[in-house]
């Protein structure tokens, strides 16, 4: 798990390590780090560092310092003005500091592009020529490895404005929210995070992390000698409709696959369809330890009361599609709501794009009222806790951006909360198993496919 922090966050720890100890060269250690990753990204031929007016531009200049040392560096000050220590020390070593049509020229025979023009300070809309300048990055074969962050982008948001696009960012003390969240996230390539002797606490109630692969392995539910059916967890699907039949054969794909002790259906779809490609499933209601509701329901009658039926079991639900608007008064302890941006925002009663700009304000916000945890699913999938608390999935490709994965999700999602897994954890481990089997067979695979090679992927990821 790797905390995400927010720049005031970061600013704060700083100021704490400068109080006590105020002659520490944290700029010093930052500069050093990114001379290393670049040193590993491109050992030979000339790098050109982009570099602002700021601390960003600071450690931009100690590294051209530092790797001007055996190879050929340029620095192009982007914005007229360099971190003065820094400007100094780059000259010391030899590096050739030149203007903008000079760095558009050097860009032509360079190994490496250091981006050091804006990082915590970063404000939207950077000046035209640095635009123009990182465009052509972009357009070169040159790798690019950016200083905090690709200049441009907004530290604290996933959000993107023009901005430099690196293969390698190199960050410090932990990852902030345009590292993890698209489609910012993308813009940052691999994201290094570095230890500059900068410890972050968090306030655990309004903590953002990102889950990683160890997590899911981790916490994925594995059946021992004294299991049976029941002790691995039984799990209820009402999904699926006249006219989404598909939805229900989806949900039991991704039950089964995710390897629940028995699934049980009652949804409205024929349950000879149903056993005629899943014969292991059971027909109708019975003990069950987690319940999954509507997905594939569409504008069917009847929501308000099938939630409510559900309710009256007394067991977790994943709670999903149609299902979101007829969700029952009072607390849902327990259970698991798996809105998209789009139901989410009608949940909310505000537009899809507010969701798409504050997606964690807006997960948390839903799981607050409801008491039910959140997996707002999406290029990156977040996990709220009535708490507050917001755990990013493991991240993936972005082949499953297509009909019928939410519904694999969703009875991936049920199969763990049957297996005892709190709803949080169900969501994050359901949703980062999907993307890390996508992520394995990379593809246009259809969600069953890809449901079916989950079993490979649960095996391997325990093995
Ligand atoms: N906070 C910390 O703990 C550490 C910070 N360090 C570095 O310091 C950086 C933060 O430094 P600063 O606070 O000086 O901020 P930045 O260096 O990110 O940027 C500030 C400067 O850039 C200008 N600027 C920002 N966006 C602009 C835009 N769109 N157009 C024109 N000008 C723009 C601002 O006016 C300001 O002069 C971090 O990103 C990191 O690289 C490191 O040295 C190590 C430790
Ligand atoms: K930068």
């Amino acid at each position: 798990m790797r905390q995400v922090i927010t720049a005031q966050q970061m600013r704060d720890a700083e100021q704490r390590v400068f109080d006590a100890e105020p002659d520490v060269d944290l700029m010093g250690r930052a500069a050093r780090a990114v001379a290393k990753i670049a040193e590993g990204v491109a050992p030979s031929g000339p790098v050109l560092v982009a570099v602002g007016p700021g601390n960003n531009g600071g450690d931009g200049l100690f590294a051209a310092a530092h790797l001007a040392d055996h190879r050929p560096v340029t620095v192009w000050l982007a914005m007229g003005k360099g971190h003065e220590a820094g400007l100094a020390a780059a000259r010391a070593a030899g590096c050739h500091v030149v203007d903008a049509v000079a760095a558009a020229a050097a860009l032509g025979d360079a190994a490496l592009v250091i981006d050091a023009v804006t990082g915590l300070g970063s404000r939207p809309e950077l000046p035209t020529t640095t635009a123009t300048f990182a465009e052509a990055c972009e357009a070169s074969a040159v790798p690019v490895l950016s200083v905090d962050l690709p200049s441009g982008l907004d530290a604290d948001s996933g959000q993107v404005h023009d901005s430099f696009r690196a293969q390698h960012t190199v960050t410090f003390a932990a990852l902030k929210a345009c590292h993890v969240q698209e489609p910012a996230a993308s813009r940052c390539g691999q994201v290094h995070v570095v230890d500059i002797g900068v410890p972050v606490p968090q306030d655990e109630g309004q903590a953002v992390r990102q889950a990683d692969e160890a997590d899911v392995a981790r916490w994925w539910p594995r059946p021992d000698a004294t299991s049976d059916k029941y002790s691995r967890g039984v799990v209820m699907l009402d999904t699926g409709s006249e006219h989404y039949q598909g939805a229900a054969l989806l949900t039991v794909a991704g039950a089964l696959n995710a390897g629940a002790g028995m699934v049980r259906y009652t949804g409205r779809v024929h349950s000879g369809l149903v056993l005629s490609r899943f014969p292991s499933v059971v027909v109708g209601e019975g003990r069950a330890q987690a319940m999954v509701l509507g997905s594939g329901w569409g504008d069917t009658d009847g929501a308000e009361g099938r939630v409510a039926n559900a309710r009256l079991h007394g067991l977790p639900a994943v709670v999903d599609a149609n299902a979101l608007y007829a969700l029952p008064q009072g607390r849902l302890d327990g259970w698991l709501l798996t809105p998209h941006a789009g139901e989410l925002s009608r949940m909310l009663g505000c537009s899809r794009s507010h969701v798409q700009t504050e997606p964690v304000s807006c997960a948390r916000e839903v799981a607050r009222t409801t008491g039910a945890a959140v997996l707002l699913k999406g290029a990156t999938q977040y996990v709220a806790e009535p708490s507050g608390r917001v755990t990013i999935a493991v991240p993936g490709p972005n082949w499953t951006a297509q009909a019928g994965s939410g519904d694999v999700l969703a009875g991936i999602c049920g199969t763990l909360l049957a297996a005892g897994l709190p709803a949080w954890r169900a969501g994050v481990v359901g949703a980062s198993i999907q993307a890390m089997t996508a992520a394995r067979n990379p593809g246009p695979y259809p969600p069953d496919a890809l449901a079916a090679r989950l079993p490979e992927v649960i095996g391997s990821l325990l093995a």
